[in-house]
């Protein structure tokens, strides 16, 4: 059976989601797998590109042109300058993949980056995807950003908030929580039968035995106790400032983290352009690059496509093992 294609949204227009689109399109259109884009054939000058009306199209257009379901931009592209204007286009992109996703016509939806304060300028509610998907496409419980590349998957567990509210938000539960999804997602969706967490401590040192904080004996170490009582092998609060070095990390296969740049600073550092950016804890698959929009090399042929290739590679691998699981 040819697996599901894939939907890949516009991102921001005036981003480098267009230029690496098009690379992703020419790495992948023989290997697979199939994907369409979401947007505007002006994102994408560089490759053919043919337009279809629904994503059953797709697969069959994908080895000699990039399918491009049509979403018109309403103000013009200039690359390296975002209109607001074209924000409802980049707020449709993501609500059309998602419901096309719930119907089962796509395996699963890949973002390109957007541009959050433009959105945000717009009108737009949610601080990024994460939360935006919590909120079209959630399971009952919070949605769990997870950054992966080989040899290191993280999870800030409060996420795009300001430091000082990421502290004032922390409770055990949330921890709990996302500790029983994430171990949840590593073995439907990534084959590990018995996943090994480990959970950063907040504080320097952990908190060097309460001298430097409390939060970690109050909030950390009892979310780590109810994990383990729930049969999930989790261990901590581990130093943060040590626990990301290659003999530490061969002892986990995800750390969960305090706050977005706990978890996010060391995967970046070790593979901005092999990272992949999964949301777990929804009823559909989402995957996305770990950068951003990029303005500032925009228009240049200067982005790195390796991000983008990653999340779509990983995106078909979810899709077909879940193919897999739910054939009769
Ligand atoms: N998934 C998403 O939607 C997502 C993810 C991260 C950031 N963002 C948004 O992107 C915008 C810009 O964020 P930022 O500046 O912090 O991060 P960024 O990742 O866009 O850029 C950081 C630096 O890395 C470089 N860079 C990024 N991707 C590259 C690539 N593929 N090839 C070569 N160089 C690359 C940029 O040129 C820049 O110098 C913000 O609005 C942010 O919220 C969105
Ligand atoms: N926090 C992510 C990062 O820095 O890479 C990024 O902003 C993406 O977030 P969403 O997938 O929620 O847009």
């Amino acid at each position: 059976m040819t697996p599901l294609p894939l939907a890949l949204t516009m991102g921001e227009p005036a981003g480098i989601g267009g230029e690496t689109t098009a690379k992703a399109w020419r790495a992948l259109r023989e290997s697979g797998p199939a994907f369409f884009l979401i947007g505007d054939p002006a994102q994408c000058p560089d490759v053919p590109t043919t337009m279809i009306e629904a994503p059953e199209q797709a697969a069959a257009a994908f080895a000699t042109a990039l399918p491009i379901l049509p979403r018109p931009l309403a103000a013009p592209l200039r690359l390296g300058h975002p209109d607001p204007a074209n924000a409802p286009a980049v707020i449709g992109a993501i609500e059309q993949a998602v419901q096309l996703a719930l119907a089962g016509r796509v395996g699963a939806v890949v973002t390109n980056p957007i541009q959050k304060a433009v959105l945000t300028a717009a009108g737009f509610r949610h601080p990024g995807h994460t939360e935006f998907l919590g909120e079209l496409a959630g399971d009952g419980g919070p949605p769990v950003m997870m950054l992966a590349c080989p040899g290191l998957r993280v999870v800030p567990v409060t996420i795009h908030v300001a430091l000082a509210e990421a502290l004032r938000s922390l409770t055990t539960a949330m921890i709990v929580e996302q500790g029983r999804i994430v171990a949840a997602a590593l073995r439907r969706d990534f084959g590990l039968a018995q996943p090994r967490l480990v959970i950063a401590g907040l504080n320097p040192h952990a908190g060097e035995a309460g001298t430097m904080g409390r939060e970690d004996i109050e909030i950390v170490a009892p979310a780590i106790a109810a994990l383990r009582a729930a049969g999930i092998a989790a261990r901590g609060p581990l130093p943060a400032d040590t626990m990301f070095t290659p003999r530490a990390r061969a002892g986990y296969d995800a750390a969960l983290c305090m706050y977005h740049d706990q978890a996010l600073i060391p995967i970046k550092t070790l593979d901005m352009d092999g990272g992949v950016n999964v949301t777990l804890g929804l009823r559909i698959i989402r995957t996305s690059p770990d950068h951003g929009t990029a303005l500032d090399i925009a228009g240049q042929g200067l982005a790195d496509p390796g991000s983008l290739i990653a999340a779509l590679r990983l995106a078909g691998e979810m899709a077909a093992s879940r193919a897999r699981e739910s054939a009769p």
